[in-house]
């Protein structure tokens, strides 16, 4: 009956030897007969090791009498298979209780093993997965965890190149090198093994004879070579459902998979996409983080890099490198006019084309705007060899454009300065170039010129005013001036512009018109926008504080500090170093600035709307507005800029535009501002179109706190009694 026990059971007496066994473990140790055990001990039967520990695991018992129970071991049966056995040994009595011998009882608990190591692998892979592991490694381990579930069994994975159809090395730890290295790069197709096909197909391939199957014809050789002789591919997909790669398994044998082949297949091919999907995921943010969006250059981070390693592998007696700073020539025409998206479209082309003009081994970099750094390539002996280059960039972008329709051309200017004669390091050399540009925009745009050691003191020159900008930014040299903003209905001053002034120490009272362009393209706007934001809200909070009537300050606001990700921040921390109502604040914005970037611009003025601050399209009509855009924006008021109201007395067409804007700002239940009123007659018409508020020297200049002060405490004359229409 003990033959039908699908477990080991066995008797041994004090001298280890078996007195009775039962069919399973004869079989197991390649008996055929289970009294062909008896009278042996393990040392006849198992390896020394094995038999040495068995020994002494017996010993215990028969000498202490404690049972043994569940212990486990990973065994060798004689047949070279591996089974984990779970045993559990007591010690047999007699009828006076003292020990004759042991009762053993094995059971084979292989499956439940290979399913808790499986699981144990998998959560190890996904550990891997989550920590960022190189995909390698993870793939690696996946193999390993897959490969330790079935004997005989290697696996392999293969990463799928989707630009050039190739497949390309993943993890293949147990199958011979050189047979991986062979079938590194293989191109995908109907009939290319077992994995080039299941890759094409995006479908599983099992192939149980590579030597008589037609799809491994080129490669049964390779295969046999090796000794593969059985490959199981399946494709790894990604959710969407491309190929990623393939999964395969080989044995050395003519065989198809079985059910637990099938499952742990699905299982590894599931893992596998992960870590490569997670790898494609951290490619593409690299490729982001250093690539332009929208033309696919690189961008500036890394410039400086790929300057500084140029310089470095090159040999200055015989290698030259050209730095070409270019700039589009009038490109903010083309946004104003054709919009962003057309603008887009040509900044794109242009980049195509310039990438169509240069070699392989050069670099090209969107670093701005309209802004593009090459790094060429040349012989030290040929300076000029990089002449034709330029020459052909230069008719590339001046070809016609064709933008919805509409044909236009575009020019560049180009600035070039060459390692080593005009400068050693990276940074002469960009400001060396970006001056020779400055000089080809002098001679008239749609240029290049080569640095020339004259153009060194414009560059000196505009170093040294940044210098002084950041000096005076840290050491206080501003000041504001506030302009006062009229109600048209009820003649009093409801807001104030602050514009900020600088006192130089040597040449007296700068204009905000001469520095802040300075300020903006160094990006010391942000820290000057900084202080002028924070003093303007300090400002009117101590006006408040003194009991004045409450006022609203309106503060520039530059394009460089409005997409700044901390800019909602340093508003708020203006308003809470101050105490300043946000309601009392009201930033002014070009409509240019709004329109770069429509939803982002939307997105941080509704973040500072939710905290009560309040905005003004400032210089409206002069920038390109896309007016259905224009109600998207949350804007309390549009401010006509000032050219259109010089000549509103004798120009029908600026008098007809103002009308327009009047009636445009109303309509989208927005205030409208006039700015630069100068005259009782410019007030007048004003007026009579129905504007709501001016500005202008009309009324005041641009005036020290104290003025405004006085101004609201009523002891101040400046504002003119209005006077009335008709
Ligand atoms: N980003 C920041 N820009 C600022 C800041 N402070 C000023 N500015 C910008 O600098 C430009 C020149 O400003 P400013 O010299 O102060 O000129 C302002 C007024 O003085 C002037 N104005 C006002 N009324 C009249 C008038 O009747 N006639 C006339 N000819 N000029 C007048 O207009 C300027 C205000 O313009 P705007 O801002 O468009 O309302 C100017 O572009 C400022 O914006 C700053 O802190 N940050």
């Amino acid at each position: 009956m003990i033959d039908h026990v699908p477990d080991y059971l066995f008797v041994k007496d004090m001298q280890h030897r078996y007195l009775i066994a039962n069919r399973t473990i004869a079989v197991d140790l390649g008996f055929a007969d289970p009294s062909d055990l008896c009278g042996k001990t393990d040392a006849d039967l198992q390896p020394v090791e094995r038999a040495r520990k068995l020994h002494d695991d017996e010993l215990r018992i028969l000498q202490t009498g404690k049972p043994m129970l569940d212990s486990e071991e990973h065994v060798q049966l004689s047949s070279g298979t591996r089974r984990w056995l779970s045993t559990s040994k007591l010690p047999l009595h007699n009828a006076a209780g003292e020990i004759i011998g042991i009762v053993g009882v094995s059971r084979d608990i292989t499956k439940r093993k290979r399913s808790d190591i499986l699981l144990e692998g998998q959560t190890r892979v996904l550990e891997m997965i989550a920590r960022n592991d190189s995909v390698f490694d993870v793939l690696n381990s996946l193999v390993q965890v897959i490969e330790h579930q079935m004997e005989g069994v290697f696996c392999s994975v293969l990463l799928y190149d989707a630009r050039t159809r190739q497949l390309h090395h993943g993890a293949a730890p147990s199958l011979p090198p050189a047979y991986v290295d062979a079938i590194d790069g293989v191109t995908i197709g109907a009939s290319v093994g077992s994995c080039g096909t299941a890759a094409y197909h995006g479908m599983p391939v099992v192939v149980s004879d590579i030597a008589n199957d037609p799809r491994w014809e080129g490669f049964q050789e390779l295969a046999e070579l090796h000794g593969l002789r059985s490959c199981w591919s399946n494709p790894i997909l990604s959710h969407q459902g491309t190929v990623l790669g393939t999964f395969a398994m080989y044995t050395g044998r003519v065989a198809s998979p079985g059910a637990a082949e099938l499952e742990l297949t699905h299982d590894a091919v599931r893992l596998a996409a992960i870590a490569i999907e997670r790898k494609h995921a951290e490619d593409q943010i690299n490729h982001l983080a250093h690539h332009d969006a929208l033309t696919g250059l690189l961008n500036r981070t890394l410039l400086e890099e790929r300057i500084d390693r140029a310089i470095g592998e090159a040999r200055p007696e015989r290698t030259c490198l050209s730095l070409v700073f270019l700039d589009l020539d009038n490109f903010k025409l083309v946004n104003d006019s054709l919009g962003h998206t057309a603008g887009d479209t040509v900044l794109s082309t242009v980049a195509r084309r310039m990438q169509s003009c240069v070699g392989p081994g050069n670099t090209i970099v969107r670093i701005g705007g309209d802004e593009f750094v090459i790094l060429l390539a040349g012989q030290a002996d040929d300076p000029a060899a990089n002449l034709e280059v330029l020459e052909r960039i230069r008719a590339e972008i001046s070809k016609p454009f064709m933008v919805d329709g509409h044909a236009f051309h575009i020019t560049c200017s180009m600035g070039v300065a060459t390692y080593p004669a005009d400068g050693r390091s990276t940074e002469t050399l960009l400001i060396n170039a970006d001056a020779a540009m400055y000089k080809a925009k002098e001679a008239g745009r749609d240029n290049f010129q080569f640095y020339t050691t004259e153009m060194n003191s414009r560059v000196h020159g505009r170093l040294n005013q940044i210098e002084e900008l950041r000096t005076a930014i840290s050491g206080g040299e501003f000041h504001l001036r506030y302009q006062p903003q009229i109600d048209l209905a009820s003649g009093r001053m409801v807001s104030i512009e602050a514009l900020v002034r600088w006192d130089h120490p040597v040449k007296g009272l700068i204009s905000p018109a001469d520095f802040i362009p300075l300020a903006e393209s160094s990006g010391l706007i942000v820290p000057l926008g900084d202080w002028v934001l924070q003093e303007a809200c300090r400002q009117n909070k101590s006006w408040q504080d003194a009991g004045l009537a409450p006022l609203t300050v309106c503060v520039n606001v530059s394009a460089r500090q409005f997409s700044d990700r901390t800019w909602v921040c340093r508003v708020k921390h203006a308003l809470d170093l101050s105490g300043l109502d946000a309601g009392c604040l009201e930033l002014e914005l070009t409509e240019s600035l709004l329109m770069q970037n429509m939803d982002q611009a939307i997105a941080t003025m509704n973040d500072l709307r939710e905290l009560g601050v309040r905005f003004a399209i400032d210089d409206f009509g002069t920038g390109y507005s896309n007016l259905s855009a224009l109600k998207s924006f949350p804007v309390a008021r549009l401010k006509i800029d000032k050219c259109f109201i010089s000549n509103l007395a004798s120009d029908d067409s600026d008098l007809g535009i103002v009308a327009a804007i009047i009636s445009l700002g109303q309509n989208l239940r927005m205030k409208v501002i006039a700015e630069g009123v100068e005259t009782g007659e410019q007030l007048e018409i004003l007026r009579r179109n129905g504007c709501d508020e001016v500005q202008g020297f009309h009324f005041s200049r641009p005036v020290a706190p104290d003025v405004i002060g006085s101004m609201l405490a009523g002891h101040h004359p400046v504002i003119r009694p209005l006077p009335r229409a008709g």
